[in-house]
């Protein structure tokens, strides 16, 4: 991550692909102060175990936030020019939004226009779920569209975009 003027990072990837791994490294080669936004909530034994794990993988250097549906909200509480901020992940932002009915296109257009607001450098992560055959359930199919449609408004506005497979990132842009 280029550390000079303000840059937004976008890195899509599937589950389990390394995108954590390599967006943890970028927030850390940066020499930023790191903090680490969480959109998901842990709903069983299972998840919570997993993020505690993840909050001992990350180490005490980081700043730990965690919120399921204000994100620009919690972006601009928690901006400064001295930090990067690392929001993992976009489509669980998607999945909270959509359980709690809310307006998506709105959503998703409030969090663009943020962006070149934020005095923060900003990397975010998220799924890549598009890829498989059409889905038979209307929720999923739904789903997917969001999270198609926010990707594409993310990689407009971000400086670099990577695609993480098999722990490999391709660069697609910057
Ligand atoms: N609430 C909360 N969630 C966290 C925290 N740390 C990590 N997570 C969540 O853990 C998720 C990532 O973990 P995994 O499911 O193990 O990874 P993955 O996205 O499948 O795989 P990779 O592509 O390798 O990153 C993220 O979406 C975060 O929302 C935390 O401190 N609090």
């Amino acid at each position: 991550m280029t550390v000079g003027p303000i840059t937004t990072v976008f890195i899509l990837g599937g589950a389990r692909s390394g995108k954590s791994r390599f967006a943890e490294s970028l927030v850390v080669s940066s020499g930023l102060n790191r903090h680490y936004l969480a959109t998901g909530r842990a709903w069983d034994e299972e998840m919570q175990a997993r993020i505690a794990q993840h909050r001992a993988d990350r180490g005490p250097s980081w700043t730990t936030h965690e919120e399921p549906l204000d994100l620009v909200g919690k972006l601009a509480a928690i901006d400064g020019e001295d930090r990067v901020v690392l929001i993992d992940c976009l489509t669980l932002w998607v999945t909270n939004l959509m359980m709690e009915q809310r307006d998506m296109a709105g959503e998703f257009l409030a969090l663009a226009d943020y962006l070149p607001r934020a005095k923060a450098r900003l990397v975010f992560v998220s799924n890549e779920v598009g890829l498989g055959i059409v889905p038979d359930n209307r929720m999923a199919r739904d789903f997917r569209d969001h999270a198609g449609r926010l990707h594409q408004m993310i990689a407009a506005k971000a400086a670099e975009v990577y695609f993480i497979a098999a722990g490999l990132p391709l660069k697609m842009k910057g």
